[in-house]
């Protein structure tokens, strides 16, 4: 009896100390941090109300923001995405400098690859001129069916298509089925690993447009540092824009405004490391 009691006891006694390591490990080290909020906390908390952190973030936006109005969407997701739940939406810090772009250089089309919830596609949407259209691209259907609802909600549905599928089966579409033969700006927001290769189809898909042959006037991306590496990376096989174009951008790209010319004419990466005063 005394032994069995012993043993129970030790274990709540070793049930204790690992809950406080974790406590302890949570506070000291993002990663186990991270796990802890995006996987285990989230999974929880989804069992327990029977809903995904992005119905959650819907919910949210509809009981507090004020339907019609664009600023009002993004301010109420990003308050929740601080004070509650983390989300990977761009943000309002990073959304500043997508705010700026946008306004600089007035897209007639522009192309935005990872939808999520749609806030970065609200952001955008409401610095487009008149006529102007954003087209973008989510193969997750619960996540695009969430940014219909956002988009609507912000009341510039007009201005913005969702195209639901994987942007490797999408791009090649967009010339016939979307009609697109130009694009004047894109936003890469979605597996890393698909930016290169995206940026290639891009320019293979819509290369031989009858209306203009450069056919991605800015990329731009909010996560420069992965970019780089795969622009970098990629220049062995691609070609788009000119070098001199790539000159006269290397101000913005170096003041970290994020918008990358993809270059031809350079035989290496080294090269272009050098003319990007990176080495
Ligand atoms: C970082 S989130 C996008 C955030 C969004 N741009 C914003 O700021 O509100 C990335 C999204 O891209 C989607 N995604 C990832 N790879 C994709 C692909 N190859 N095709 C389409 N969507 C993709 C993911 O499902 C995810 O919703």
């Amino acid at each position: 009896m005394l032994e069995s009691s012993s043993v129970l006891l030790f274990i709540v006694f070793l049930l204790l100390f690992i809950l406080l390591l974790f406590v302890v490990l949570i506070k000291k080290n993002a990663s186990i941090a991270l796990i802890w909020n995006e996987i285990i906390r989230e999974k929880i908390t989804n069992f327990i109300m029977n809903q995904s952190k992005e119905q959650r973030i819907l919910n949210f936006v509809l009981q507090n923001a004020v339907r019609g109005d664009p600023r009002s969407v993004m301010d109420t997701i990003d308050k929740y995405c601080s004070q509650k739940e983390w989300a990977m939406n761009v943000g309002d810090e990073k959304g500043l400098i997508l705010d700026k772009t946008v306004e600089e250089l007035q897209p007639s089309v522009a192309l935005e690859l990872g939808t999520y919830c749609g806030y970065s596609a609200v952001r955008i949407a409401r610095l487009l001129k008149a006529g102007a259209r954003l087209l973008t691209v989510e193969f997750n259907p619960e996540f695009a069916a969430i940014a219909k609802q956002i988009i609507e909600f912000a009341g510039v549905q007009d201005k913005v298509k969702i195209l639901e599928g994987p942007s490797e089966e999408i791009i090649p579409q967009l010339k016939k089925k979307y009609e697109v033969d130009t694009l004047d700006f894109v936003f890469l927001d979605h597996w890393k690993d698909r930016y290169t290769p995206d940026t290639i189809l891009i320019q293979v898909s819509l290369h031989n447009s009858s209306l203009k042959s450069e056919v991605a006037n800015a990329l731009m991306s909010v996560r420069p540092l992965f970019f780089m590496e795969d622009l970098i990376c990629a220049m062995e096989d691609s070609i788009l824009t000119r070098k001199e174009d790539l000159g006269q951008r290397i101000p913005n790209l170096c003041q970290g405004r994020c918008r990358h010319y993809i270059a031809q004419g350079f035989a290496n990466p080294a090269e272009l490391c050098c003319f990007l005063g990176l080495q």
